[in-house]
């Protein structure tokens, strides 16, 4: 259950977080049309809170509701803004912030019409996304049986309310199964991400991930190639296949929730020493060392607020 804060800002006011309701005739709530983000902040050594790479949350919610021809009837900075707000209103230091933009009621039917496009922010404590352990000892992932969507049938670059019944379905399918976490592959085979996560692999010394075509072009992914190559490493953007991940040195999924979580396990194959890797456990401190100030050469990625 979400811890619950004191409220959600909701089309530019701060509600009780029980009274933010809507009507279920919502439209998205019947054909999925709405985008969403997911960010965090974290509290930092000098006191401070910083919400990472805010501005390019900010634009990816713009842009994955231009995908959706939906115009959000506020500017970039306005929701920049009262993300900050609603942070300071409920007191978070540290914590995931959800903006969400979508249809709302009018017109039922496929075609949104005119129905108002509407937009909340919600703040609340979220820990480690797949489990405390999850971070140290990594988990268990199956190749789900869904494959991730056609690149022109779902627009994976918007992160939209509708694509995740893609991952639902993955995820509920490696969780009865007993898995953490579901690895996806896209239309032709190739390994795509996971339900919610981005994946890196290491082998012979170089990093791998998907390139950026059934995938959501990932925050965190694009923060840690930066990192890993500012640390010397080699990064590459290639497809790879479900057996060259079985037989990778290491592997991990990265996302805004999940963070960095070491994979020591595919389809029953023990994934190098069936621990994180020392280039994981490297890039994770690397990312933690980032987000919460203690890196000064990111401090651009950071937007600090105090309470
Ligand atoms: C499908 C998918 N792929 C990759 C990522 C990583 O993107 P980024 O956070 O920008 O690095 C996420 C974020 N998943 C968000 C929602 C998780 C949820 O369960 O809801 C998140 O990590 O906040 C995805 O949902």
């Amino acid at each position: 259950m979400v811890q619950k804060s004191e409220t959600i800002w909701f089309d530019g006011k701060q509600v009780p977080w029980d009274e933010a309701n809507v009507h279920v005739l919502t439209h998205a709530l019947h054909y999925g049309v709405g985008v969403f983000e997911g960010i965090r902040a974290y509290r930092c050594a000098d006191g401070s809170s910083a919400v990472f790479r805010l501005r390019e949350h900010v634009q990816r919610l713009f842009s994955s509701a231009k995908i959706l021809r939906m115009e959000i009837p506020f500017t970039e900075d306005a929701i920049f803004d009262a993300i900050v707000e609603t942070l300071q209103r409920n007191r978070l230091a540290e914590g995931y912030i959800r903006p969400l933009s979508f249809v709302g009621a009018g017109a039922m039917g496929v075609y949104p019409g005119d129905n108002p496009v509407q937009t909340i922010i919600a703040v609340w404590p979220w820990g480690a996304y797949l489990g405390a352990e999850a971070l140290e000892k990594g988990i268990r992932v199956k190749t789900s049986s869904f494959a991730r969507h056609h690149v022109n049938a779902m627009m994976t670059k918007a992160k939209a309310s509708g694509n995740y019944v893609n991952s639902v379905l993955a995820k509920m399918e490696a969780k009865a199964d007993g898995y953490d976490e579901a690895l996806m592959l896209d239309v032709s085979g190739f390994v795509s991400e996971a339900t919610g996560e981005n994946i890196f692999m290491v082998r012979n010394g170089v990093i791998k991930t998907t390139p950026l075509t059934s995938i959501l072009d990932g925050i965190t992914r694009n923060s840690l190639m930066t990192l890993a190559r500012d640390l010397g490493y080699e990064v590459v953007e290639q497809q790879f296949t479900r057996d060259e991940l079985y037989v990778a040195d290491e592997a991990f999924f990265c996302g805004t929730a999940a963070e960095v979580t070491p994979i020591r396990e595919v389809d029953r194959r023990v994934i190098g020493k069936g621990s994180a890797g020392p280039v994981t456990k490297h890039l994770q401190q690397e990312y933690f060392k980032a987000v919460k100030g203690d890196n000064p050469s990111y401090d651009h990625w950071l937007h600090r607020y105090a309470l």
